[in-house]
């Protein structure tokens, strides 16, 4: 799958993209300022998922649940993270062996805990409007 977007396209985007990935884990790899967050936020809106900012995680893992409650997705931002030891830490091993979506932007910093079977999603700047969506399963 590849695709050139605005951001007033993110929801449709995001649309194709659950429509489209075989696995629930969802790497996100681009720059800074990339779209990797916006991109997730569409994500969870597409899932109707809200922040669950009581979870005891919040501001390290950022919690969706659906609007019943149930857990629907985790979203980690590795960027400031210094090595794999501090991953472990946050226990992330449990929170990939969940049957829920998982959004993980700078996937670089965890190579060794990333499922084989995780969609690799590359996002790159065409413009200041305008990014450019690759999808590698
Ligand atoms: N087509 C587009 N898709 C996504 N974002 C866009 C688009 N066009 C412009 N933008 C803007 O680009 C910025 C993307 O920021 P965002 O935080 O999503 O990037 P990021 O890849 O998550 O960066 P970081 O790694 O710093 O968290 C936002 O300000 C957004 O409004």
């Amino acid at each position: 799958m590849e695709v050139t977007f605005k951001e007033h396209e993110i929801q449709e985007v995001a649309r194709q993209l659950i429509a489209h990935t075989k696995s629930k884990v969802l790497c996100f790899y681009g720059d800074m300022g990339a779209g990797k967050t916006t991109l997730i936020k569409g994500l969870v809106k597409q899932l109707g998922g809200e922040n669950n900012a009581n979870s005891p995680t919040f501001g390290i893992v950022n919690e969706y649940q659906s609007k019943a409650g149930a857990l629907l997705a985790y979203h980690f931002d590795f960027y400031r993270l210094n090595d794999e030891t501090e991953a472990l830490d946050l226990g992330l091993e449990d929170y990939l062996n969940q049957n829920v979506w998982v959004f993980i932007e700078w996937p670089e910093k965890i190579k060794s805990f990333l499922p084989e079977d995780a969609t690799n999603i590359f996002l790159g700047v065409l413009d200041p409007e305008t990014r450019n969506l690759k999808v590698f399963d």
